[in-house]
């Protein structure tokens, strides 16, 4: 059964069209929804949550109509907003245990959940304090976890690394794979980077002035192509050259030589190369795609 299906779906505000047709079907898994700032990203959670009437066409989510079974939605759907509008003046815990007693679990139990979940999204003492002096990455964190509370079947997440430096980027995509993987919570992520939910999806749909221009299998987008990686521990120039005096198309990428495959004869030339030189092959592999290649 699709998580998410949407047949024509359309969203006009004014003159303007948010969302045009758009029909997909989303099975279970960490879904990547990508899309250029305005594409209609955060209209389409909107919608999908049952909080914002379509113009046109139907959607549902976990088999329930938006036009009719918002609250249903969102009582198995948790939901990371884009912009934060967390309370500086109380804790992480005190927050968290709050929105868990409104969507109905008793005093105990919300204590429990919170601590818990707080514990999983990695804010441990810091919880106590109050949110005014967190980082962004902390705020972030709080978003996850008040979504994540009440053990949704699905998680929505609106570009949860906004504002994130390189490594508290890396932590939140490995977060939000272990929501998927580990406490088996299927998730739609949005970003206006592919690259980074190329790492962490199953399934990526991307969508450009409210059209969508593809959804698939990240696998699909990240097929092998005919070209070798070839990382040595020294001599990388040398070995380049002895390449390509044998005939093969080399170039330098980094630290790495890339290497076309022409045949079969080519590891054994690449392989031949290496152990004339003396030097150490630290990695020989078939490239892959980008997803980002694919459209650029
Ligand atoms: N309530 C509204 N009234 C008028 N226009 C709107 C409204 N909400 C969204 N839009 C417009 O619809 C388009 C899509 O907005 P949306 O917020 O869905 O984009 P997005 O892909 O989430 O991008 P971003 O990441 O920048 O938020 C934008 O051009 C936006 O200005």
């Amino acid at each position: 059964m699709p998580i998410i299906a949407t047949q024509n779906l359309t969203m006009r505000f004014g003159g303007f069209t948010a969302l045009n047709d758009l029909s997909l079907a989303v099975e279970p898994g960490v879904v990547g929804l990508v899309g250029a700032n305005g594409a209609g990203k955060s209209t389409l959670i909107k919608i999908l949550l049952g909080l914002l009437p379509p113009t046109s066409g139907q959607a549902a989510v976990l088999d329930l109509d938006v036009a009719g079974q918002g609250p249903l939605i969102r009582e198995r759907v948790g939901y990371m907003p884009e912009y934060d509008c967390l309370p500086p003046d109380v804790s992480a815990t005190e927050l968290v245990v709050h929105l868990a007693r409104m969507c109905g679990l008793p005093p105990t139990a919300a204590r429990e959940r919170a601590a818990d979940t707080l514990r999983h999204v990695g804010l441990y003492e810091e919880r106590y304090r109050p949110i005014g002096g967190y980082s962004t990455g902390m705020r972030q964190r709080v978003k996850l976890a008040q979504a994540l509370v009440h053990d949704p079947q699905l998680v929505f997440l609106d570009e949860p690394t906004n504002g994130l430096d390189p490594a508290g980027r890396d932590e939140m995509l490995a977060l939000i794979r272990r929501v998927g993987t580990e406490f088996g919570i299927s998730v739609l992520v949005t970003s206006h980077l592919l690259g980074e939910l190329e790492r962490i999806c199953d399934h990526v749909v991307v969508i450009d002035g409210g059209r969508l221009l593809r959804s698939s299998a990240v696998d699909s987008f990240t097929e092998v192509s005919g070209v070798l990686v070839v990382e040595v521990e020294e001599e990388r120039d040398a070995l380049g050259q002895r390449l390509a005096t044998a005939g093969l198309a080399v170039r330098p990428e980094g630290r790495h030589l890339l290497v076309d495959i022409a045949d079969e004869g080519t590891y054994d030339l690449i392989r031949d190369g290496v152990a004339e030189l003396g030097v150490g092959l630290i990695r020989l592999e078939q490239r892959r795609h980008h997803i980002e290649e694919v459209f650029r």
